[in-house]
């Protein structure tokens, strides 16, 4: 069967290649593994929570209606880190298109979690719809203002954590040029290195990186995830490496930060006003490609 349903979760096999499968949390509409011919391409911490206790350390978290930790506004600086999407059970809408398989996922206030609902009483309909290719995996999102008086400010981020082999033979290309917010420095600059490397923590945004940069995850010279992206001008490029990984609970192994890059497309750094009414699209293509290094415009 392509699509198998139980009370958990969604798990969404090619017809022409069993070996190959999405796996869909409910609870967040979290995908916490894509396998390509039985090789698992995300990241999952081995105490990741999957029983809706806490968002999942891995895979690919929604991050909605905010990023970080908001302080300015009067109602997104009430809700948690990264919103309220995550940590929601959204309900599954079914099969859309059998050829490339396609399922949807929808999220609502009436539906979502009520403790954060409550301390941000918007309206809203969310609309992800997760597509398995032959090499590829897409996530789209559709976010509708339902409202028919009040704006609807928001983010929006796919949390995406890849696996790797590791980090230190990685490196992220075609970012170079961008202009980046260094979350850990608390500061802006151009980055002027050819290529992103890893050798400590890393917790940067680069913005409006153009959608023809495909990014590219290369380890040791060879492309092993390309992601291509529609409507999501930023980037923002995490490692927690040795301490910040000890810190977290349900990061394990400790270790794990060798294995892991988070490269996550998203409009982050302004929010997106949507008119009453009105929808916004937006997706993140994970994909294998040729390496192709983009010359800086
Ligand atoms: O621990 P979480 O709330 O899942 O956040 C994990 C990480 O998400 C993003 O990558 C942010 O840029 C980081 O600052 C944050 O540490």
């Amino acid at each position: 069967m392509p699509v198998k349903e139980t009370d958990r979760e969604v798990v969404l096999t090619r017809p022409d290649d069993e070996t190959t499968s999405v796996t869909i949390l409910k609870y967040g509409a979290t995908v916490y593994s894509w396998k390509l011919k039985s090789e698992e391409q995300l990241w999952l911490s081995t105490a990741a929570k999957l029983d809706g206790s806490k968002p999942v350390r891995g895979g690919i978290p929604l991050v909605f209606p905010v990023f970080g930790k908001n302080t300015t506004d009067e109602y997104l600086s009430k809700l948690p880190q990264h919103g309220l999407a995550r940590n929601s059970t959204w309900e599954f809408l079914g099969q859309t298109k059998s050829d490339p398989p396609t399922v949807q996922f929808g999220l609502k206030p009436e539906i979502a979690n009520p403790e954060l609902t409550k301390l941000w009483p918007m309206d809203f309909l969310l609309i992800l719809t997760v597509e398995l290719g032959v090499d590829s995996l897409k996530t789209a999102i559709e976010v509708e203002n339902t409202s028919t008086s009040k704006e609807l400010k928001f983010n929006w981020l796919f949390h995406t954590y890849f696996r790797i082999e590791d980090i230190e033979g990685t490196m992220v290309s075609n970012l170079a040029g961008m202009k980046l917010y260094d979350q850990l420095l608390k500061e802006s600059y151009l980055d002027k290195h050819p290529v992103v490397t890893f050798h400590q923590e890393t917790d940067v945004i680069y913005q409006n990186v153009s959608p023809e940069r495909a990014i590219q995850i290369v380890d040791k010279g060879v492309q092993v995830h390309t992601l291509k992206r529609y409507n999501l001008p930023d980037t923002v490029v995490w490692n927690p490496w040795v301490e910040k990984s000890q810190g977290m609970a349900d990061f394990e192994p400790k270790t794990g930060y060798e294995q892991m890059i988070c490269i996550e497309p998203g409009h982050v750094h302004d929010f997106i006003t949507l008119a009453p009414g009105k929808k916004w699209n937006a997706h993140q293509l994970l994909c294998k490609d040729e390496l192709n290094y983009q010359a800086i415009q």
